[in-house]
């Protein structure tokens, strides 16, 4: 059975899609929702447990992982997925958003950017090269190009300047991938909310060719209208046959309207940091468990759900978790925010399947809308 790197449609339903991504580590069914790895770990959580929840694949992050332990040292303990214990498909982010939202000090000029680590002030240079060179360390099955996500509100001319510069850094990124079988490299679109710069982006990214193409550039405050109608002028011009992942998105409500727009792949830190901050998401939207309505309220959280907290647990002992500061519970409540994203999508993967997303959509916003039971 060859494992070329290839996504294969299997339904739509009017814009959205129901596949699967082959790659080097497995078939991954899309829609899907990829747990964040930050520093080599799903936040609170083992690997078994996140198997457990259905997760087919997962993100790391290279720009953590550069500064500790460092990649080459992943790279000689046998690369991320030994050293994470994941042996699924793994997407490395390219680096260069992290280190605009997280690095202290940044010089950004027109071949990479230069910045302090965050962890012990030392040195470093993040570009196409040495981004996708760390990538190919870390041993990623899929690679990000490395690329500049500008801040918005931006003018149309600083945005389109720097998808520009974006583009040329894909080129160079494309130049450095070191091709495999059942590896992929995704080029990622930028253009703000500017309709012409999204398509002359798209244009700039199928031309050089990449095995999937992300959408980057939002999520980062324009609102879901904003991105929504964004998403309407871009996915269409984007390659029917092969994956569209939106980076960085979202709550349940951005990925039902998101795989509407023919999305197929998504990542969040949204359900690992919430199941941190006892935030609890639900068919009937999110609850806060520290609030002391849940003090006796000897329920699971979700009559739905098959986690831990769930099948074993009581709302009132999660609500005394993190009142009493217990690792237990942002262990628990995490384990329950990724097993609902993980079943929230694969609803939306078999609605797609049956041609009945209209219905199912209706139905998850009324559910939302209905309150906690
Ligand atoms: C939250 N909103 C948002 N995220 C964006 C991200 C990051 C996506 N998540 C990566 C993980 C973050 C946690 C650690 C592991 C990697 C973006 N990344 C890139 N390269 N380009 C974007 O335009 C880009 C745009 C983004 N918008
Ligand atoms: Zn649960």
């Amino acid at each position: 059975m060859s494992s070329t790197f290839r996504w294969i449609c299997e339904s739509t339903d009017g814009q959205a899609r129901a596949g699967t991504l082959h790659t080097a580590h497995g078939p991954v069914q899309t829609p899907t929702f990829m747990p964040v790895g930050t520093a080599g770990t799903v936040k609170a959580m083992t690997m078994d447990a996140v198997r457990s929840t259905g997760a087919g694949i997962v993100l790391g992050n290279t720009y953590h992982l550069m500064l500790r332990p460092g990649a080459e040292r992943v790279k000689r303990l046998g690369g991320l997925h030994k050293f994470m214990d994941w042996s699924g498909p793994i997407l490395t982010d390219s680096g260069g958003f992290q280190v605009m939202s997280l690095g202290a000090l940044r010089k950004l000029d027109q071949d990479g950017v230069t910045f302090q680590s965050h962890i012990d002030g030392s040195k470093h240079r993040l570009d196409p090269q040495r981004s996708t060179d760390i990538q190919h360390a870390l041993d990623a099955t899929i690679t990000m190009c490395f690329d500049e996500c500008p801040a918005l509100p931006a003018a149309p001319e600083a945005i389109a300047a720097s998808m520009r510069m974006s583009m040329r850094w894909a080129a160079r990124s494309r130049e450095a991938f070191i091709q495999r079988e059942g590896y992929g490299q995704f080029g990622i679109v930028q253009g703000g909310t500017e309709p012409e710069l999204r398509a002359e982006s798209v244009k700039a990214l199928t031309d050089i060719g990449f095995e999937g193409y992300a959408i980057g550039g939002l999520a980062v405050g324009e609102g879901q209208e904003l991105m929504f109608s964004t998403l309407d002028v871009t996915t269409p011009l984007m390659p029917n046959d092969k994956p569209r992942y939106l980076m960085g998105v979202g709550t349940p409500d951005d990925l039902l309207g998101s795989v509407m727009r023919g999305v197929d792949m998504f990542d969040c830190v949204m359900p690992t940091r919430a199941g941190r901050t006892a935030r609890a998401y639900t068919e009937r939207g999110h609850i806060n468990l520290r609030n002391a309505r849940f003090a006796l309220d000897a329920r699971p959280l979700s009559p739905h759900c098959d986690c831990l907290a769930c099948t074993r647990h009581s709302r009132a002992y999660l609500h005394h978790l993190f009142r009493a500061d217990e690792i237990l519970g942002p262990m628990l409540l995490t384990w329950h925010n990724l097993a609902y994203y993980q079943r929230l999508m694969r609803g939306i993967r078999a609605a797609i399947v049956d041609g009945t997303l209209e219905a199912h959509a209706a139905h998850l916003r009324a559910e939302w809308q209905a309150g906690d039971w």
